[in-house]
């Protein structure tokens, strides 16, 4: 396999203040054209991780690398011209239509004096339409659902045209139709070359993704191919409960957590 585009080794993250890291030693490699999803239970440090490979949180040990250069050498536009970044929630500028915040994607393309151009506002339109969202342009960000929020600012990272994105539960409050739309797009922009790192709840996520997988658990992480690495002892490891992949009718593996039974 080429070099990754990004890269990092031995990382580890402790809160100011923080009495144990949040994790250490972690390896993680994101190479061009291929799907990492990042999975694991609530608090175990996926958001945490996803910030330091955007150069948004400093690493106490270790250093994300982009084609061999640290991001701490980066200024922002030099860093959002390499790697975008969707955060799980975001405080909006309510006011702004759905196009305007799309368009806030292109500003590592513009100096702090240019207006967007023509070019900045197709990229944005294709971001909307490539979402299936287009019918949103001109709404404003407020009138909006949580989940056509969440759609709007993948939309928005998309537009940045980064060589790596990064997602943070990019299908978080989406309904199932939405979670496809996301998962193909995501699958369309490894193909297309881009490195996509995102973090889910739901293991059938990355076997639906293909790629790579880094499972997150209290006590270790393990990562590789996502269909060798994903299997019912893993998951079960990392999630404290039974779950099975089954095979469904079309051929898919997907995991199955079990949920109990109605008394
Ligand atoms: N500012 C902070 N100070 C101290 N600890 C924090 C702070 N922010 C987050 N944490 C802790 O860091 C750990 C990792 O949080 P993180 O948000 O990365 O987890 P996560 O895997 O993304 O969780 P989730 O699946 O619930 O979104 C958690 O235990 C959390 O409580």
């Amino acid at each position: 396999m080429s070099a990754p585009l990004l890269a990092a080794q031995g990382l580890a993250f402790t809160h100011p203040g923080g009495r144990r890291p949040v994790f250490e030693g972690l390896d993680v490699a994101m190479h061009a054209g291929r799907v990492l999803t990042i999975l694991g239970p609530n608090g175990v440090g996926k958001s945490t991780l996803l910030r330091c490979l955007a150069g948004l949180a400093r690493p106490s040990t270790g250093t994300a690398l982009f084609e061999g250069t640290s991001l701490q050498v980066l200024n922002d536009a030099q860093r959002a011209r390499r790697i975008a970044f969707m955060a799980q929630s975001a405080v909006e500028a309510f006011s702004f239509t759905v196009t305007d915040i799309v368009l806030t994607g292109r500003a590592a393309h513009l100096t702090l004096f240019d207006r967007p151009r023509a070019a900045d506002r197709e990229s944005a339109a294709r971001a909307l339409q490539r979402l299936g969202i287009a019918h949103l342009a001109h709404r404003p960000m407020q009138a909006l659902s949580g989940g056509e929020q969440q759609m709007v600012r993948m939309a928005r990272a998309l537009a940045q045209n980064s060589p790596v994105l990064l997602l943070d539960e990019p299908t978080a409050h989406l309904d199932l139709a939405n979670q496809r739309q996301v998962l193909d797009t995501v699958r369309s922009l490894a193909a297309e070359g881009f490195a996509v790192g995102m973090s889910s709840h739901d293991p059938s996520h990355a076997l639906a993704c293909g790629g790579d997988v880094l499972v997150l658990g209290h006590t270790r992480a393990v990562a590789g191919p996502a269909d060798e690495v994903i299997t019912p002892a893993l998951l079960r490891e990392a999630y404290g409960l039974p779950i099975d992949i089954l095979r469904t009718p079309l051929g898919r593996d997907v995991a199955v957590p079990d949920f109990g039974m109605p008394h």
